[in-house]
């Protein structure tokens, strides 16, 4: 059994976005590839919960297992890749993290393991008041509660984290930029990621340059 397994959700319909997001390029790679590097860095083993039609792309270049939904809970949106995951892999405890946060960083995912506790269930940041729950670290024992709400149908992680002790933490208090959140949903967002991009990217020259 490992400590920390590190689970990249990266299945669901992206009708937002309008195609799989998970394979919108930022800076040269794939969303999912930048969730699946900080991932390898900062957990013992990882494993990719996806679509049956994503998965052999993915194979091509991840090295862990990338595996679909179980068949009782396809369909059923992220709560039904925690689960798939927490089912497939035993683990002490499960970094969760979704495909659609490119911005995201090592320094985060370390941060937040480092906060693990005995008397707590689950990691979870709060920025500006909104919370990230698939940005987050739980602990094995939440499986029955996911399992459970799976099968009264309530889909809703929130609904999961009212159930459970968990640390809430600001991007203050973890001291990191609250852009490292930003997760992508529609085509606004992309255009919004990459036009902030490369003004970074200019300012940056500018200040070579100087
Ligand atoms: N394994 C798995 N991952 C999912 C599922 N649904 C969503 N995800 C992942 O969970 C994260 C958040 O997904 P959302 O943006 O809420 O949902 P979505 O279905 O991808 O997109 P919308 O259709 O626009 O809501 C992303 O990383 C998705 O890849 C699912 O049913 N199974």
């Amino acid at each position: 059994m490992y400590e920390t397994v590190g689970v990249l959700l990266a299945g669901g319909e992206s009708s937002r976005f309008g195609q799989p997001k998970a394979f919108a390029k930022y800076r040269g790679r794939s969303f999912w590839e930048h969730s699946y590097e900080v991932l390898k860095a900062e957990t013992d083993q990882q494993l990719i919960i996806s679509r049956t039609d994503l998965v052999d792309r993915m194979k091509e270049t991840a090295t862990c297992q990338v595996i679909k939904d179980n068949v009782e809970v396809k369909g059923k949106g992220p709560l039904a890749g925690i689960y798939t995951a927490m089912n497939h892999e035993k683990a002490v405890w499960y970094f969760i993290l979704s495909c659609d946060v490119p911005l995201i960083t090592k320094h985060l995912i370390r941060s937040l393991l480092d906060l693990r506790h005995p008397t707590i269930k689950a990691v979870i940041p709060k920025v500006n008041g909104k919370l990230h729950p698939l940005i987050g670290v739980y602990h094995h024992s939440v499986f029955p509660f996911v399992e459970k709400q799976l099968t009264k149908q309530e889909y809703k992680i929130v609904s999961l984290l009212d159930k459970i002790e968990v640390l809430y933490v600001s991007e203050k208090e973890i001291g990191v930029d609250r852009n490292i959140f930003s997760n992508i949903n529609s085509q606004e967002d992309y255009k919004q990621l990459l036009t902030n991009d490369k003004i970074s990217e200019s300012k940056l020259i500018d200040l070579d340059y100087q």
